[in-house]
């Protein structure tokens, strides 16, 4: 059996109920097959793939906290500090009732090779808690950050471990974990990144993630002469990352015509109004109905539907395998020319066959929305400094990142004979650097 085969059989033997870690696992190392076999014996001598899939160490806890009403709930808490051979640990905290071991570790491995991507010296972690915000008050929010943060704050540190934001945890969230930090330890340090102005926050955080989503397809479709120029394109969530490749989608001369939630989509054919989707999703914290009574030519749908809409560009943004088999087969169909994943993981590993192979440009995650940790590694760069960076400073630097991102890619998917495929371009260029890292380091 080849080494790779056998390393995975070992992740789905050892991590039985951890699917989308699996899945994460299997993509990676099934791309990086014609590196590893050209180096399989020194490889499987120094146990170099064991050591990857293995986090260097997880932490799990208890979370109580008092609701409104008095009552105690207890959630669970986590975080996997997966790989710090280039940097500190450095990735989100997910909020999420689906939070589970698997998912965060299929986060944190996925992390490893975007953080390397980014030519920035930040390694793989990510945590979270199966806590749901939904439906809290401000005050609820800030005793479950209080009581997370009080024993997160043991393993984390501005030159250990910086997590930030992810699903569930934005501005508000990251404020008052910083604030618990900073009373424990008595430190005012870059521990965590997201941070708001006034403490330390690097402007241009909060768009980084869509922005640099959309240089990254901008790049892409130049690379293959196509422009964002007068196109129209669907965009899934209407989070931190989907309201921001909105915008910018806007900016570059693209019509953006969907957003989603949890329970429902929106279709605007004249194109999304992001000032009005900001003012509903990041001010009131409503749900998408809200869009479609103030916009009269709106259309609510409920249930999941925003890849049946006819369009040029698709951008995932909103959550792990949510454009399956089928929905790329009505990308196919509808005669989409590139899908470019704005969220972690969106698109299962047949749908992201079937798009390839019908000739669909694709952009991985770990490439194209490694804008928004690449400016988290420029607030902690800005912290240490003790200075900060104006607007333009932070996004010229940014657009530089994903173009540079972009390039690298293409060049690795190239140069091992997979032109135009970025999936395989991404792994390599973030696999090389990294385990470059680990063997110059040791066995560690
Ligand atoms: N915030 C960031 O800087 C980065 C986020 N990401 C990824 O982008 C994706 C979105 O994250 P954010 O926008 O930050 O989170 P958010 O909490 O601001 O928004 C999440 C969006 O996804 C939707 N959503 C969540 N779970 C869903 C489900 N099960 N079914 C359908 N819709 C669902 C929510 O309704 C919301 O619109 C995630 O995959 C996250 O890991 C990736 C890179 C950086
Ligand atoms: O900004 C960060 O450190 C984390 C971003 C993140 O969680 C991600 O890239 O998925």
């Amino acid at each position: 059996m080849s080494y790779v085969d056998e390393v995975i059989d070992l992740i789905v033997r050892e991590n039985p109920d951890e699917p989308e870690f699996h899945q994460a696992v299997k993509e990676v190392l099934e791309s990086l097959r014609v590196v590893i076999e050209a180096n399989e014996e020194q490889y499987r001598k120094d146990a170099l793939l064991e050591r990857l899939v293995n986090p260097e160490r997880q932490f799990k806890f208890r979370v109580p906290w008092v609701d409104d009403s008095g009552q105690v709930h207890v959630n669970t808490g986590y975080r996997v500090q997966f790989n710090g051979a280039i940097g500190p640990y450095k990735g989100g905290l997910r909020f999420h009732p689906s939070v589970n071991v698997g998912i965060i570790k299929f986060l944190g491995f996925e992390q490893i090779f975007k953080n390397s991507l980014t030519g920035l010296p930040i390694g793989g972690g990510k945590g979270g808690s199966n806590f749901d915000p939904k439906g809290k008050s401000d005050r609820e929010i800030m005793a479950f950050c209080q009581s997370f943060m009080t024993e997160l704050s043991k393993y984390i540190g501005a030159d250990t471990d910086v997590p930030a934001g992810d699903i569930g945890v934005g501005g508000r969230e990251i404020g008052y974990l910083f604030g618990q930090y900073k009373r424990i330890k008595g430190l005012y340090e870059g521990v965590l990144t997201g941070k708001g102005l006034s403490f330390g926050g690097s402007l241009a955080r909060t768009e980084a993630t869509g922005y640099g989503l959309l240089y990254f397809a901008n790049a892409m479709l130049k690379a293959n002469d196509e422009t964002l120029e007068g196109k129209t394109a669907i965009v899934s969530g209407s989070g931190n990352v989907a309201i921001y490749a909105i915008e910018k989608a806007i900016q570059l001369g693209a019509k953006p015509v969907s957003c989603s939630d949890s329970t429902g989509w929106i279709y605007d054919p004249e194109g999304i109004d992001v000032e009005l989707l900001k003012e509903i999703k990041e001010v009131k914290r409503e749900r998408l109905t809200a869009y479609a009574e103030a916009r009269p030519s709106a259309e609510y749908h409920d249930g999941k539907g925003v890849w049946t809409v006819k369009a040029d560009l698709a951008f995932p943004c909103a959550t792990q395998n949510e454009l399956q088999l089928e929905d790329a087969k009505a990308l196919v169909e509808n005669g989409v020319i590139a899908v470019a994943e704005g969220a972690n993981m969106p698109t299962t590993i047949e749908a992201t066959e079937y798009l390839q192979e019908n000739g669909v440009l694709f952009a991985p995650g770990k490439a194209s929305n490694a804008g928004g940790v690449a400016t988290s590694a420029l607030e902690m760069s800005q912290n240490s400094q003790r200075l900060s960076w104006t607007f333009e400073e932070v996004d010229a630097k940014l657009q530089g990142i994903m173009e540079n991102i972009f390039l690298n890619v293409d060049a690795a998917a190239k140069e091992y004979g997979f032109d135009k495929n970025y999936v395989v371009g991404a792994n390599i260029a973030g696999f090389k650097k990294v385990i470059e890292a680990m063997n110059a380091q040791g066995i560690v």
